[in-house]
């Protein structure tokens, strides 16, 4: 039987599972998938790459249309390029996570993202999972559902430093903590759970369970469609 093409946005702080989530549910259901943190960390990247003060908003918004960002959707390789060059490790690494928030803050790069956001949900032929920050509440207001993953400040220390090989737990809790400040108070499209969001505190559930969850909700509402 075919299923109904549904959009789907699941957004939440770091390390409560949104990628891992993601792009399960996303393979399962046969979905695309899109990681909207990954494309604020490639533009972190190339700002630094090239040059730009990453604490001056001026000097970012006034490249912030420069780079090409060009973002896989496929769950099982999703990968992202900037410019034709692959940064799918370099926007990992611990320089740009420090320097995401600020650069995501600008209201310039903002808009140039999110426009690329939705042009890539309105050409996913079978539905999409997107994940992020604000992607039910400003990227995709209409998405057939909208999930808004918790944990606890604890729960999401423990699974970074696991996958960091042993960082320090509470040198990790604070820049997590530190990072949600930044991106819950900044002025335009903050971190936020949308009204008509199901929430789904992770902390005590594993990584199959949440998936489980959300695919229950993602059939459901295919089968409501
Ligand atoms: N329910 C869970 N139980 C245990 N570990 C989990 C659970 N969900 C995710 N993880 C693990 O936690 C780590 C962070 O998960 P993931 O990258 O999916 O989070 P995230 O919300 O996308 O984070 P970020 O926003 O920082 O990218 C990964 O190592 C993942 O395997
Ligand atoms: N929709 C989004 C997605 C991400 N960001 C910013 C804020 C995050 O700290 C950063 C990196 O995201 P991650 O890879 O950790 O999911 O990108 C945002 O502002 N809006």
């Amino acid at each position: 039987m075919e299923r109904a093409a549904v959009i789907v946005a699941i957004d939440g702080p770091s390390g409560t599972g949104k990628s891992s989530t993601s792009k399960a549910v996303a393979a399962q259901l046969g979905l695309s998938y899109l990681d909207t943190g990954a494309q604020y960390r490639a533009i972190t990247w190339w700002m630094v790459n090239n040059g730009i003060d990453t604490d001056d908003p001026t000097a970012i918004a006034a490249v912030a249309g420069k780079p090409e960002i060009v973002s896989g959707t496929d769950p099982s390789a999703p990968g992202i390029s900037v410019d034709g060059t692959d940064v799918a490790g370099p926007i990992r690494t611990q320089e740009v996570t420090s320097k995401v928030s600020a650069v995501s803050a600008v209201p310039e790069v903002r808009a140039r993202i999110t426009e690329l956001q939705r042009s890539i949900a309105a050409a996913a032929e079978n539905g999409i999972v997107v994940e992020g920050r604000d992607i039910g509440t400003t990227v995709l207001p209409d998405a057939d559902l909208k999930i808004f993953l918790t944990a606890s400040p604890e729960a999401r220390a423990a699974r970074r430093s696991g996958e960091l090989k042993g960082a320090d737990l509470h040198t990790t809790r604070e820049a997590l903590l530190k990072r949600d400040a930044a991106d819950s108070s900044r002025k335009t499209s903050p971190l936020a759970k949308a009204g008509d969001a199901v929430e789904v505190d992770t902390s005590d559930l594993t990584l199959q369970q949440v998936i489980e969850c959300v695919v229950t909700l993602v059939e459901e509402k295919q089968a409501g469609k």
